[in-house]
């Protein structure tokens, strides 16, 4: 059985993973970290810690949907402290500073950063560098709708598929990303990609792809409606991972697309 940690153990991803693991035939629960205190029954057995370290020792992999802090706390438990286990990280808003260490991280044990777990959103992707391309002379417009608790903004997600979208048109992302637009602005310019937040409500993530033209317009959109495709598509990828040489790797990789 493969052994799986979890960081954020007590938030509305993390929760749904223990509930996942409890009929899993493949992989058990083997530790959460608890950041302050769990209410959750869990499996006989599951090491409970504050500590990183432990949840290092007691996982063959540990699963992250926590916070930019504690993914930091978990990358330097690898780069500093010598922790050597495969991290599968699911946690979004990522300074640059925590994106280097996760680089670095990847050298040293097998890393799989996704910032959308679902399947869905994996081929969204694709999709929307191929309509970016094709399409040149759209405009491309990004807006991204989740639940009122959500503290990062603009979602992980959103600045996944405006990479996707720049990359394909050769435009360095942080170029041409625009994220408000209030007063007089003047006109649109040619290559600018605006990625909008809205925040409501109990949405669990809807992402839509916009590009539009004189005459026509298309859009591509993807909505969760379950919030446990995140925390059943982390324990797919987490599978996959574990037996993996030091890198880092995406979604794609481990779904094979
Ligand atoms: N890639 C993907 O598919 C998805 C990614 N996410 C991302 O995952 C993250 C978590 O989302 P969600 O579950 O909704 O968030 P929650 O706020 O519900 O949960 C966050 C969890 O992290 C813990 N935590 C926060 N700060 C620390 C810290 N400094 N040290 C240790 N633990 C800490 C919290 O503990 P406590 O309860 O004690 O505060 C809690 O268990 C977000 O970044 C979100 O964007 C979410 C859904 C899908
Ligand atoms: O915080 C969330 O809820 C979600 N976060 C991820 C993101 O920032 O893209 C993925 C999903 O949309 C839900």
């Amino acid at each position: 059985m493969i052994k799986i940690g979890i960081l954020g153990s007590t938030g509305r991803v993390g929760s749904l993973l223990i509930d996942d693991l409890k009929n899993d035939s493949e992989a058990i629960l083997s530790c959460v970290h608890v950041f302050d205190k769990i209410e959750k029954v869990l499996p006989d057995d599951t090491v409970v810690t504050n500590d990183i370290n432990i949840l290092f020792d007691e996982s063959d992999v540990i699963i992250d949907f926590s916070s930019p802090v504690a993914t930091e706390e978990l990358l330097s438990a690898v780069v500093e402290g010598g922790k050597r286990k495969a991290l599968v990280i699911a946690t979004t808003g990522l300074s640059k500073h925590q994106q280097n260490l996760l680089l670095e991280a990847s050298k040293l044990v097998p890393i799989l950063y996704a910032t959308n777990m679902s399947l869905g959103v994996a081929v969204l992707n694709k999709l929307v560098a191929l309509a970016s391309k094709t399409l040149r002379d759209f405009d491309i417009e990004i807006v991204e709708q989740h639940h009122r608790y959500k503290v990062d903004s603009p979602s992980g997600t959103a600045l996944t598929l405006a990479e996707h979208a720049a990359n394909a048109r050769e435009l360095d992302l942080d170029n041409v990303r625009i994220s408000g637009r209030d007063g007089q602005i003047g006109a649109r310019t040619k290559d600018e990609i605006a990625v909008m937040a809205l925040r409501g409500g109990d949405i669990v993530g809807r992402h839509t792809v916009g590009l539009y033209n004189d005459g026509e317009f298309l859009e591509l959109n993807h909505t969760a409606t379950a919030r446990n495709t995140f925390s059943k598509g982390a324990l797919k990828v987490a599978k996959w991972l574990v037996k993996k040489d030091a890198n880092l790797y995406s979604i794609n990789d481990a779904l094979g697309l």
